[in-house]
């Protein structure tokens, strides 16, 4: 198997990735473990939190053959190459930048750029992108993802930005290829006090391993 085709493994066979943006430091590592043993084994470390550049060579090195490990919130091209010579697997970004696209397929890694538009979505893929993100997704709902595919269904899409338990199904059953999960899955207060097997339950709720 190609590295790549086991990142995509790690990204969609879940169908959930955890977006880990501003986790605290000294409790990230155990954070990405707990979300690993609750079945998700795609890891997204934005990159405007605390050392993200550290966390993602950190975790590449802890959860080798168990888990991608990849950046986002990733701007331009100089954040994609530092995030990948860091040792992210894939690249996702809020945003739709031509240049950070060539970039991170340059070095044969996974782009995954932000489109918000059936014209972005066509942009994107043509500059090379692997999948597209939707964000923020639940602003145009799971509608959107099932209507864009009747003309664009060539075009893999993963959602972000509001996704929760109460409608991530809904994204899924509408064609998404897997959902992106932020805030509801790394809960602040469980995070605070310790409590990482409360982290593995909620991923469980997404992954139902
Ligand atoms: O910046 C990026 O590259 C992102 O991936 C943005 C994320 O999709 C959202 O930050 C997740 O949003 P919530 O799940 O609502 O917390």
């Amino acid at each position: 198997m190609t590295a790549n085709s086991e990142t995509m493994q790690y990204l969609l066979e879940p169908k959930a990735v955890a977006v880990i943006r501003k986790v605290d430091r000294t409790k990230v590592i155990q954070v990405i473990e707990a979300l690993i043993e609750g079945g998700i084994t795609g890891i997204e470390i934005t990159l405007d939190s605390d050392d993200a550049l550290g966390v993602i060579k950190e975790a590449k090195e802890k959860f080798a053959g168990r888990a991608g490990v990849g950046a986002g919130t990733v701007l331009n091209a100089k954040e994609a190459e530092a995030a990948i010579d860091a040792g992210a697997d894939f690249v996702f970004a809020p945003i739709l930048d031509k240049e950070t696209i060539e970039v991170t397929k340059r070095h044969g890694k996974i782009s995954i750029p932000g489109v918000f538009t059936p014209t972005e979505m066509q942009q994107a893929y043509e500059w090379g992108a692997d999948m597209v993100k939707v964000f923020p997704a639940s602003v145009v709902g799971a509608q959107f993802v099932k209507d864009v595919q009747g003309p664009l269904g060539h075009i893999p899409i993963i959602v972000t930005g509001g996704i929760n338990v109460n409608n991530f199904k809904d994204f899924l059953k509408a064609g998404a290829v897997a959902v992106g999960v932020g805030g509801s899955l790394l809960n602040k207060e469980y995070i605070a006090n310790g409590e990482f097997h409360k982290i593995t339950e909620l991923a469980i709720q997404y992954t139902g391993v």
